[in-house]
């Protein structure tokens, strides 16, 4: 049985915009993983210590793995996108959260979901907002919409940045 499962993407070293390409890449060679949609790219401030600023965004994929089989897979694509893990909420080349997962929370010592950050997050639930905005969260009991409404401002702001620089995409000029 499959399912719709929203993961959220964020990079603030290098080229911020190709790690999340190559992610979004990764993601997709998954066997049993199909990508259904992509966010808009976000430009966001960063949260915690002092950094340099995220491009976040967040895909909706349709996935016949368990939470915990996911999880493992995405901190793979982690480690071979260059991710060190050095400090709590500090930089990194690629973070992947499972940010939803429909029909399903999880509460186990290595996976909570829906991510317990995810209500105080504009970088994350902008993007999400995008792609589910009447979606539920199964523990507040509110949408994705109502969640961004009640968010104190933060400075997230959707990027000139595309997943597909146009100079990559095949013309339509004959
Ligand atoms: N929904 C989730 N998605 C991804 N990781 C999760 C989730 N719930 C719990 N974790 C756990 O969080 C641990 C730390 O992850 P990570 O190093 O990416 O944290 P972080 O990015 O610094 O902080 P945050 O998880 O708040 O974004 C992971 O090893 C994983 O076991
Ligand atoms: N703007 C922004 N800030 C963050 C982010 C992120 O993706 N975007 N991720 C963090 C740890 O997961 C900590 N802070």
């Amino acid at each position: 049985m499959s399912t719709i499962v929203y993961v959220g993407l964020g990079s603030n070293e290098g080229d911020r915009e190709s790690h999340l390409v190559a992610a979004l890449t990764a993601l997709s060679r998954i066997d049993a993983v199909a990508v259904l949609r992509c966010s808009s790219l976000f430009d966001s401030a960063p949260v915690g210590p002092p950094q340099p600023r995220y491009l976040n965004a967040v895909v909706a994929l349709d996935c016949a793995l368990s939470p915990q089989r996911l999880l493992v897979i995405l901190q793979q694509i982690e480690k071979d996108l260059g991710r060190r893990r050095e400090q709590h909420w500090g930089p990194r080349t690629i973070d992947l959260d499972i940010l939803f997962w429909e029909g399903q929370v999880v509460a186990d010592p290595h996976l909570q979901v829906p991510h317990l950050e995810l209500h105080k997050r504009r970088f994350a639930l902008e993007p999400l907002a995008e792609l589910a905005p009447d979606l539920l969260h199964p523990v507040l009991g509110t949408t994705v919409k109502e969640l961004l409404g009640k968010l104190a401002p933060q400075d997230v702001r959707r990027s000139e940045a595309t997943w597909w620089p146009e100079a990559s995409l095949p013309s339509n000029e004959t």
